[in-house]
């Protein structure tokens, strides 16, 4: 089957091409734009794309899919068909899984059943330490070998600073990227939201920024003596893309990511009555919020990713010192993104687009992220202008797990298309 995409807002980093054109899928490869394209045969899918932005294929570096293990919060299927629905044609699943994916077979396991099954392209992470105990290093060459595009400690860090070099080394001899989740395990404590004067005021237990902070440094000092690449997880603090700014000065490979819940929301925002507020890292203060915003409009900050975590109802409606971090994002990412960046000026599509598709494709050296003619036709449809309320009950995750249930918000997923097949479409979008 081919598609013909018309009338949309072609928006291509590698091509750095902004413009209204067509653009033929064939063979599932992006076979022409350009303007006045015509169908090739009757049995061409033709979608108006007119007042759409047309983007390479979203991907998104930090999802938790939670297979093996805890299906009840997700799996390969409701994870991956929420990501299609999100505008994701690329995922990348951490490993915090039970078991934890440590070893050549485990991941192996992901990568067959997402390939059986998944509507999008599911990439597994391998995790840093067997069992993500944090003892010993697991099976990363193994891994690696397997097809990992990252690894990850995801959920912790890896305390051992020792251990963590090596795995570095061996990251840095195979080129692979380190994705860190930054959280001092000796001072977070019972931590469960930011501390701060809303922290003391409600009597709840704070997390630091310092929290991050240390390890954030500590990673960047040892990436610069292994030569690693290193990929900074879920950014929350002001420090933190103060740090990403000087070592990219120094020509340290650092890359930084934030999340839509870290640039949206503030401690200010928190419910302590409703867990899905609690997520790790915390929602910081404005000033922390505000740097965030500034890094990425100035570029120093690389990647808009979700921290997709869901969990199950049982689980987030436990008072919010018990109920596990996390919340879902798959299918809020790009709403937030058009709504509080793009809609207010603060990223051109370009720059989203960078930020969603051509700066993480980069990040794990993979050949996607652009709409170039002869690549593979990984492309995503979005109507910035539609205008909605977020329904947690809509969403195809098994997690419902939001804070943003119930709020306005615009920018709309039309039609999501991976390898030339339509992953995801709305209704009424063809003929
Ligand atoms: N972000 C979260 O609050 N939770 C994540 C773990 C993580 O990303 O650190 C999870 O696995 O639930
Ligand atoms: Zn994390
Ligand atoms: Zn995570």
């Amino acid at each position: 089957m081919n598609i013909l995409i018309r009338n949309g807002r072609i928006i291509d980093p590698a091509t750095k091409t902004d413009e209204i054109s067509d653009l033929y899928i064939e063979g599932g490869k992006v076979k022409k734009t350009g303007k006045g394209l015509k169908p090739k045969d009757k049995t061409d899918k033709v979608i108006d794309a007119s007042g759409c932005y047309v983007m390479p294929g979203l991907i998104d570096l930090h999802v938790h899919l939670r297979d093996p293990g805890l299906t009840y919060k997700e799996d390969i299927v409701s994870g991956s068909k929420a990501a299609a629905r999100g505008g994701f044609t690329t995922i990348l699943a951490m490993p915090n899984t039970k078991p934890v994916i440590d070893s050549a077979d485990r991941v192996k396991y992901v990568q067959n059943k997402a390939k059986e099954l998944s509507p999008i392209h599911v990439m597994q992470i391998g995790a840093i330490t067997k069992g993500q105990a944090g003892e010993e290093l697991a099976d990363i060459e193994e891994m690696i070998e397997q097809g990992v595009p990252a690894i990850s400690e995801d959920g912790k860090s890896v305390m051992n600073a020792r251990l963590y070099k090596n795995a570095m080394g061996i990251a840095a001899k195979y080129d692979v990227p380190v994705f860190a989740h930054c959280e001092d395990r000796n001072i977070v404590g019972k931590g469960c939201v930011n501390e701060d004067e809303h922290s003391r005021k409600m009597g709840l237990p704070g997390i630091s920024n310092a929290v991050e902070d240390i390890i954030a440094a500590r990673d960047i000092i040892l990436a610069k003596e292994t030569g690693a690449k290193l990929h900074l997880c879920h950014c929350s603090t002001k420090e933190s893309v103060r740090m990403v700014e000087l070592a990219k000065k120094e020509g340290i490979k650092v890359t930084g990511e934030v999340c839509p819940h870290h640039f949206t929301l503030t401690s200010d925002d928190v419910d302590p009555n409703d867990a899905n507020y609690k997520m790790n890292p915390p929602l910081r203060t404005k000033e922390d919020r505000d740097a965030l915003i500034c890094g990425l409009k100035n570029d120093i900050m690389d990647v808009i990713s979700t921290d997709h975590a869901p969990h199950s109802r049982e689980e987030k409606t436990m008072p919010i010192t018990r109920a596990p971090f996390g919340i879902v994002g798959l299918e809020t990412s790009v709403a937030l993104t058009i709504t509080e960046l793009v809609d207010k000026g603060i990223l051109t599509p370009m720059q989203m687009a960078e930020k969603m598709s051509y700066n993480p494709a980069k990040i794990i050296g993979l050949d996607r992220g652009s709409l170039e003619e002869g690549k593979a036709a990984d492309v995503t449809i979005i109507d910035p202008d539609a205008e909605y309320v977020i329904d947690s009950m809509t969403f195809l995750s098994k997690g419902k797990n939001t804070p943003f249930h119930g709020r306005r918000v615009k920018g709309l997923v039309k039609a999501t298309i991976c390898n030339g097949k339509i992953a995801y479409i709305q209704d009424g979008m063809t003929r």
